[in-house]
């Protein structure tokens, strides 16, 4: 394949696998969706205020709706003629002299400039005393204080979050337009793999746990994921495998295991025997050297490693970005943050690391020191972590508070 930036044949720069994963993914198509299941949902078009708010104005608490000419000095009397409540209003205007009992959220009478909250009055009867100066304008929340008729509330290529369709449903928007999302399909591929809870027995049995990490990412960025099942070392069942995945429209088949160079090895030519023109194979990387990817039909292909933590690793740095592309969200290739190493650090050697690290925010910019085992099989110390601490390629040994960067899991 191509040569390192190093030089040295056979792995591929991160950067530019980042690369060509990313470059030749379409966004896909838009439906409609209910407001209130488009959280998590990327916009397929901005979203537009189709009304004012508040569409009139109202007031913003409990008391008396006056006129501020009618109070120079006080105290002063005013004749309440009647009542303003939210969703009923009053049906007049308001005269020199006079006043309206208005509630919050009641649309302000005509005439009335200000509201004087009911603390600030006295009432006896018909008539209030207001006893506290209020200034002129005061608890009234103009007509489009909020937002006007066609005022842009949200950019496309947004990843709606709670706040989001709040803001979407009160600018009177029903339904939302929303990329569709991505169909992904996870294939775990080994003659030892079992299921929790279903193993043989035998010593040789390696219970799964990628497909759980990789549905759980691909699932909090808004994918539909297919579990398509243990597929056994051969090159029959391998293929079959692939062509399933294809025939049943997954956007993008995510394989766990079989990327290495060993003879059970098959994923690779697997997914050339099948049509897919694979654009990476192996990188230089740390977890996650035998990656793949690669365009079929109409799916595209991410061959992780076994390893579970390399698989996992793999998953934050090629597939969330895939499927948040795939979905239309403009993000980093890397969302990268600055730290500070929390011990000091070896040189690198060629392969990009991606350390898992645990973080301390006691002071300044957060503090990320690596966990004691780096082994890809050590799901416990991957469970540990909170971030990948980055060491590029041929980084020099570094001292404890020297600058680094991180990529945070979240979640
Ligand atoms: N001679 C070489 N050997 C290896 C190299 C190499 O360059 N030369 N690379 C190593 C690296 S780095 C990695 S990473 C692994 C990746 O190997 P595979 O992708 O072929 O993975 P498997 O051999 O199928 O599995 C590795 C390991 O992970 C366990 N596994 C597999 N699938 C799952 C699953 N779904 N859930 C949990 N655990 C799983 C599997 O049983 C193995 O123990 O290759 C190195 N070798
Ligand atoms: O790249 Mo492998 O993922 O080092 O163990």
């Amino acid at each position: 394949m191509t040569a390192s930036a190093a030089g040295k044949p056979g792995l591929m720069p991160v950067a530019e696998a980042l690369a060509r994963i990313t470059s030749g993914l379409t966004v896909l198509a838009a439906e409609n969706v209910a407001v209130g299941d488009a959280v998590g949902r990327v916009l397929a078009a901005p979203v537009a205020a189709r009304r004012n708010q508040p569409s009139a104005d109202m007031s913003a608490m409990d008391g008396y709706a006056i006129r501020f000419a009618d109070a120079p000095e006080l105290p002063v009397s005013l004749k309440v003629i009647g009542e303003s409540a939210a969703g009923n209003p009053f049906s007049g205007a308001i005269a020199t002299g006079e006043a309206v009992r208005i509630f919050t959220g009641a649309l302000v009478p005509d005439g009335a400039d200000t509201v004087v909250i009911q603390e600030n009055t006295t009432r006896e009867g018909d008539v209030v005393t207001l006893v506290s100066h209020t200034a002129q304008g005061r608890n009234i929340r103009k007509a489009g204080f909020d937002f006007r008729t066609d005022a842009q509330l949200l950019p496309a290529a947004r990843r709606l979050n709670a706040r989001d369709i709040m803001l979407a449903a009160a600018g009177d928007h029903a339904t939302l337009s929303v990329a569709r999302r991505p169909r992904v399909g996870i294939i775990q591929t080994g003659d030892e793999l079992v299921y929790p809870g279903q193993g043989t027995g035998s010593l040789a049995d390696v219970v799964v746990s990628n497909v759980y990490g990789l549905a759980a990412l691909a699932r909090s960025v808004g994918a539909e994921v297919v579990d398509l099942g243990l597929v056994r070392d051969g090159m029959e069942e391998t293929r079959a495998a692939i062509r399933q995945a294809e025939d049943m429209g997954i956007d993008v088949l995510v394989s766990s295991g079989g990327a290495s160079v060993g003879e059970h090895d098959l994923m690779a030519p697997a997914l050339k025997a099948e049509g897919v023109d694979l654009a990476v194979h192996k990188i230089a990387l740390r977890p996650g050297k035998p990656l793949m990817f690669g365009t079929g039909r109409r799916m595209r292909a991410l061959g992780l490693p076994g390893n579970p933590v390399s698989a996992y690793v793999c998953a934050v740095l090629f597939l969330l970005p895939i499927l948040r592309r795939m979905q239309g969200e403009e993000v980093p290739l890397m969302p990268t943050r600055p730290a500070v190493l929390g011990a000091a650090m070896a040189a690198n050697d060629m392969r990009m690391d991606f350390i898992r690290a645990r973080l301390d925010f006691s002071d300044g910019l957060p503090r990320a020191t690596p966990l004691p085992t780096q082994d890809s099989s050590m799901l416990s110390a991957l469970a540990l972590a909170d971030c990948l601490l980055i060491r590029p390629s041929f980084a020099p040994a570094a001292e404890a508070g020297a600058p680094c960067e991180i990529i945070p899991f979240n979640g």
